[in-house]
């Protein structure tokens, strides 16, 4: 993991926001670091708006002085940026180590492109090493736990400072451990189906151009 490649992709997204879009902000290290480069060009005169998927990207976008717009107003997103846990040579994503896999689906499910970022840790074979983040409703998790078990997963409550984690949607985040993943969709298809799983972390078919920096140089990968 590198900070400083973190960066150089986010620099490297930036460059394919124009003037006038309204930006999906996606969640997460690399997307802050966007936002930083974002607020430089928006500080040379650059006219955008943006989305953000989380509460914390929301907080950040405002401190650096990014426009925002209420979701309830536009339906129609140009262009998102966010990152990514996992990737695969399929450009199939594992999201939601931030917790924040619902909002940044909603967001980048809607935009008309979607570029991925992340330093080249994040790059993989398969998907799977990463556990697969789940968003359940906290009512009946347990049972839900075990609908998850079922189908071949050992599902982990997420917790932070021994709390237990809640998400921006007052939900709970289950941390699956599947093994590798040979069928990123059709497990997502499962997983879905299960009463009170409100979102996987696969991200399947979504992406246009993911983003990776290694030693400070670009590798770009679009959807062919
Ligand atoms: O999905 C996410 C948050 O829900 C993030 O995009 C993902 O966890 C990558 O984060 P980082 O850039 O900090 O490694």
């Amino acid at each position: 993991m590198s900070d400083q490649d973190k960066r150089v992709a986010a620099e490297a997204a930036v460059k394919y926001v124009k003037n006038g879009m309204t930006l999906g902000l996606g969640s997460g290290s690399t997307v802050n670091w966007m936002l930083q480069c974002l607020s430089e060009r928006i500080n040379e005169g650059l006219q955008v708006r943006g989305i953000p998927s989380s509460k914390k990207t929301e907080k950040l976008a405002r401190e650096l002085g990014i426009p925002l717009v209420d979701f309830s107003t536009t339906t129609h997103i140009d262009l998102a940026i966010d990152g990514a846990d996992e990737i695969d040579g399929a450009l199939n994503l594992v999201k939601g180590g931030g917790g924040s896999l619902v909002r940044e689906k909603v967001v980048d499910a809607c935009a008309d492109e979607l570029i991925i970022i992340a330093d080249s840790s994040k790059v993989v074979s398969q998907l799977g090493t990463f556990p697969l983040p789940v968003e359940v409703l906290p009512f009946g998790y347990e049972v839900t736990m075990k609908n998850i078990e079922r189908l071949g997963g050992i599902p982990v409550l997420r917790r932070k400072d021994k709390e237990v984690f809640v998400s921006d949607n007052g939900n709970y985040i289950l941390d699956c451990q599947f093994g590798k993943i040979e069928d990123a969709l059709g497990l997502h298809g499962k997983l879905i189906q299960l009463v009170g799983v409100v979102e996987t972390g696969i991200f399947a078919g979504m992406v246009e151009k993911v983003i990776v920096a290694r030693n400070g140089q670009i590798e770009l990968t679009e959807r062919g």
